[in-house]
């Protein structure tokens, strides 16, 4: 499912309507009806159905979800917002057969009137503003939306919940609180951040019949990964494969403090698929993981108060290599961290400590030649570029697209919805996962997944994507079946990816 800006967005609809004759009236009627049939889903024949009217296209779709429900019977009016004659174009088309249907609609004169008028109704649609919204609310809307979301009734906003900008990075005041969301064949970047996601609701998007090829050419593609992209690209075992050819993986880090995220690190990268798995860390440590792990092979390192010194003793034929996780914040990090990727000819993943290591050594590692993944929360990207947290995430995809292509690094961004960049600037959003994984430990078990993955017979961005899936569906997986947000640990998840597996 691809994911557009409102730029795209426009751009697909000139072109189906300039190139391909389908004409704008069309597509609104296509966009109403396929509306009007999500709708269906949400409301019964009992529900009284107000349809609030803008003055752009949005509005428009608002007449023809009316005249489609009216049609089938349900109870719906119309109220219209702006006056008749600031209503033009498709939208205008629109009302006008709305209106040659013998359906008539009312219009807005005040905030007390749509006060009596909405106090009857138990659904309202809102088709006041799509995603030509501009700045923050202007009057009457900035009235009218504060009143719909103090309302009892169910919200179900149209393309997108009225006041919410479609991009990233655009400051808004006040939208409508939907409790369901109907998008417009591809949802908007605003679906996907967390300061603007929780005003759509529920979401689903309908078809409209518009050119998906357009978007498919594009290099900075941005789409949401799913099941069926897992199903269609995820390996088969070989049967006559052998340990070596599942992949033999090296993972460095943990230290004395921090015995247990190299401990979930190794035992998720061999419950994902490694053929074979060594860990390199203090001797300690490996006392330590030795009965836990007990698959895997170790390279005991020199140490100082307790953390990895030096990486001396390892031969770098591995072919995939995870650093970082418990392995301190030390002046050696980058030192060690720097040896690791020069002497890796394979892919290197850095996650948590490995990340402020790495600050140091940005600028080399373009030159690389094999793959470097990063996999940082919000804090550690934001620490990487030198912005805020609140920042990057107002312009997450920006920040990531930026960060990949600059430093020639794959990143896994974390979050509610972790987003994968390649260095050539291609997307994924992911939208498996719960707040079960809200855990310290989560991050470890993910990057033992990705560095399974990345070992497999697939290219690194399908590899990412399909690991930081595995991991997000088996905590859903997990919440529903057996544990809850609360109570669910990192190490479920190693246990529990075996479910997820059998899934596909
Ligand atoms: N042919 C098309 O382009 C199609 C468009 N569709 C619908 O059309 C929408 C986009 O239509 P428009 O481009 O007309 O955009 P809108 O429907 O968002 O309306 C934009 C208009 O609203 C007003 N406005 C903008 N910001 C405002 C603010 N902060 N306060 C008050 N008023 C404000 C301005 O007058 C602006 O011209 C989509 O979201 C979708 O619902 C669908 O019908 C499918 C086809
Ligand atoms: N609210 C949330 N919803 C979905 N996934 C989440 C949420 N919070 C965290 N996660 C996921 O949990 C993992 C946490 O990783 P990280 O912050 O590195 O934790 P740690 O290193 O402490 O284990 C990431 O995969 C992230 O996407
Ligand atoms: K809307």
């Amino acid at each position: 499912m691809h994911i557009v800006t409102a730029k795209e967005m426009y751009d697909t609809d000139r072109y189906a309507m300039e190139e391909m004759g389908l004409q704008g009236h069309l597509l609104m009627e296509n966009a109403g009806r396929a509306v009007a049939t999500a709708i269906k889903d949400q409301v019964s024949e009992e529900d009284q159905i107000l349809i609030l009217v803008g003055k752009g296209n949005n509005g428009g779709d608002g007449f023809v979800i009316a005249r489609t429900l009216l049609q089938q019977g349900y109870s719906v009016e119309v109220l219209q917002i702006p006056n008749d004659e600031e209503v033009q174009g498709d939208a205008r088309t629109h009302r006008e057969i709305y209106e040659a249907f013998g359906y008539g609609y009312r219009r807005f004169d005040s905030v007390d009137s749509l006060a009596t008028l909405s106090s009857r109704k138990t659904v309202i649609i809102d088709c006041l503003l799509g995603i030509g919204v501009k700045g923050p609310l202007r009057s009457p809307y900035d009235e009218i939306v504060p009143h719909v979301n103090q309302l009892d009734a169910k919200v179900i906003s149209v393309d997108l919940p009225s006041g919410v900008p479609a991009d990233e990075g655009v400051s808004f005041e006040g939208a409508i609180q939907a409790d369901y969301t109907v998008v417009i064949q591809y949802p908007k970047t605003s679906a996907f951040l967390q300061h603007t996601a929780p005003y759509y609701g529920d979401w689903k998007a309908v078809d409209i019949g518009l050119p998906d090829h357009l978007l498919r050419g594009r290099n900075k593609g941005c789409s949401v990964w799913t099941k069926s992209d897992v199903v269609a690209s995820l390996p088969e075992r070989e049967p006559f494969s052998h340990k070596g050819s599942h992949g033999k993986g090296l993972v460095i880090g943990g230290s004395i403090q921090m015995p247990g995220s190299v401990t979930m690190t190794s035992r998720a990268a061999l419950r994902a698929g490694a053929g074979l798995l060594t860990v390199a860390t203090v001797s300690k440590v490996i006392s330590i993981l030795a009965s836990s792990v007990t698959e895997a092979t170790f390279i005991p390192l020199e140490e100082q108060e307790g953390r990895i010194s030096s990486v001396e003793g390892i031969e770098f034929g591995y072919d995939g290599v995870a650093i970082g996780m418990g392995m301190g914040r030390h002046r050696e990090g980058k030192e060690l961290l720097e040896k690791v990727l020069k002497l890796s000819e394979s892919p290197v993943l850095i996650d948590a400590d490995g990340l402020y290591a790495l600050k140091g050594y940005l600028s080399e590692v373009k030159s690389r030649s094999y793959p470097t993944i990063i996999t940082p929360h919000p804090g550690e990207m934001a620490h990487l570029l030198d912005v805020s947290i609140p920042e990057l995430l107002e312009k997450p995809f920006h920040y990531s697209r930026q960060f990949a292509s600059r430093y020639g690094v794959h990143v896994v961004l974390k979050g509610a919805f972790t987003l994968v960049t390649t260095p050539d600037e291609k997307q994924w959003v992911h939208t498996t996962g719960n707040v079960g994984l809200a855990k310290g430990g989560s991050g470890d078990v993910l990057a033992g997944m990705l560095l399974a993955m990345v070992m497999q017979p697939q290219t690194v961005e399908l590899a990412l994507n399909n690991g930081v899936w595995l991991h997000g569906s088996t905590a859903d997986l997990l919440t529903e079946q057996a544990h809850s947000t609360y109570d669910l640990l990192a190490t479920d998840l190693i246990d529990g990816l075996s479910k997820t597996y059998r899934t596909i």
